[in-house]
Order: structure tokens, then C-alpha cells, then sequence
């Protein structure tokens, strides 16, 4: 559905995605910024730019630390740059400074399961952090972080059982209800 209205330009991105390997950010937020005739600004894709490597290749060959500091620097410029959507790297709220940058913003956190998030993505070999043993890796990822989605999100939405399209609709319609600026701390619930 391409020319849907999007929601009134706030100051920064329409939306910022956050979640963890699985969620749906990238595929959610292309779906959403097609319908709205927008720009996708995913910071994977600005690091990988940036270094002219893939995310797998820079953890090998420089290491994580490097990889959360170059993808600290693409979140900044993001937020500064892009009115489109943009999704962050699953772990880019690691960094306390982000998670400060983050305030104010339109996040929206794309909550998943362990075993939704092991079918979605527990095999693919493009994420670094997943190569061994999937399920306990995420795992441990999902209950490390979930404390750190929520505080800064607006917005959350479980994607259990829904579709990117039906995803795509629950973000867009949890949008406009969104006061300007938004409460940071989950103004706009979605469960199951
Ligand atoms: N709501 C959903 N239901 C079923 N499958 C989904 C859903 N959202 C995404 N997927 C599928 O899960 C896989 C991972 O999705 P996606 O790459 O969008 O996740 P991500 O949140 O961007 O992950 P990462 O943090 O690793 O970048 C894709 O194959 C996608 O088609
Ligand atoms: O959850 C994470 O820590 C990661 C998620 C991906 O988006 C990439 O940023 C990278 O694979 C690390
Ligand atoms: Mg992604």
C-alpha cells in the first residue's frame, strides 16, 4: 500500500525501530517507509558503509567494541539527519549515550519471543552474535536488553503472531495516537 499519509513530520525521524535480532526492524521498516513514501535508514547498513565491510566481517576483523563505537557514531548521525524511519542495530541501546539520544524521539520497540526470534533468524549466518548456539544466545540477549527497549521506548508492540504487514499497521496507528513529543517510557502498549 504505497501512498498512505504518514504522520506529520516530527523534528527527527518518523520512527526509530528498536528490538532484538528477529524483530522485524529492517522488514517492518521498509514496509513502513514504502507506504509512507519515506526514506529507510537502517545505522547495520551506515556502519557497513562506513567501513566497507560487512557486520560479520568488522566483528572479525576489529572486534565488537569497535563495531558498538562506529555504531554509536551512525545512531547520532541518524537522528540528526534522517526524517524518514530508521532502525537500529538489535544491540545499538547497549550504549548508554544512545539510550540518552534516544529520549524525545518516536521509538518504537518490536518486542519478540526467544523462539519466534530462533525461527526468524537463529540460522542465518549474517549475524555474528548468533553463530553458536542460537537459542541461549538469544536468550541471554532478550532478557539483557528488554529493560534497556523499553526505557527508551514510546511504543511497544508484540509481534507474536502478527504478520510485518499487521506489524507495519499497529506501528502507523500507535504513531498518531503519539503526543508531540512523545513520553519516552511506553506511552502506547500493544500485547497479544
Ligand atoms: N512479524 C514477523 N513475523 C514473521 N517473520 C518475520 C516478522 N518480522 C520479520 N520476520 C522475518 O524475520 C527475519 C528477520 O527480520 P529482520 O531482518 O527484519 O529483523 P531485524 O529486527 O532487522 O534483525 P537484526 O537486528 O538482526 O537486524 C526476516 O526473514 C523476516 O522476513
Ligand atoms: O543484537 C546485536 O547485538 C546485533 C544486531 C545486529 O543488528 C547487528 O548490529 C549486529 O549483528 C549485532
Ligand atoms: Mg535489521
Amino acid at each position: 500500500m504505497v501512498g498512505e499519509a504518514a504522520p506529520a513530520a516530527p523534528a527527527g525521524p518518523r520512527a526509530v525501530l528498536v528490538g532484538a535480532p528477529g524483530a522485524g526492524k529492517t522488514t517492518v521498516g521498509t514496509r513502513l517507509a514504502q507506504r509512507w513514501g519515506v526514506g529507510f535508514r537502517d545505522t547495520d547498513a551506515d556502519v557497513e558503509a562506513e567501513l566497507g565491510r560487512s557486520v560479520a566481517d568488522i566483528f572479525i576483523e576489529f572486534g565488537e567494541e569497535y563495531f558498538r563505537a562506529a555504531e554509536a557514531r551512525a545512531v547520532a548521525a541518524a537522528l540528526a539527519e534522517h526524517r524518514g524511519i530508521v532502525a537500529l542495530g538489535g544491540g545499538a541501546v547497549l550504549d548508554a549515550d544512545t539510550r540518552a539520544l534516544l529520549a524525545g524521539h518516536r521509538v518504537v520497540y518490536l518486542e519478540v519471543g526467544v523462539s519466534d526470534a530462533v525461527r526468524r533468524v537463529g540460522l542465518a549466518r549474517d549475524r555474528p552474535l548468533l553463530v553458536e548456539g542460537p537459542r541461549a544466545r538469544l536468550a541471554a540477549l532478550l532478557k539483557a536488553r528488554q529493560p534497556l527497549y523499553a526505557e527508551v521506548a514510546a511504543v511497544v508492540i508484540d509481534t507474536a503472531g502478527r504478520e510485518p504487514n499487521e506489524v507495519a499497521d499497529l506501528v502507523a496507528a500507535a504513531l498518531a495516537e503519539l503526543p508531540t513529543p512523545p513520553a519516552p517510557a511506553a506511552s502506547v502498549r500493544i500485547p497479544r
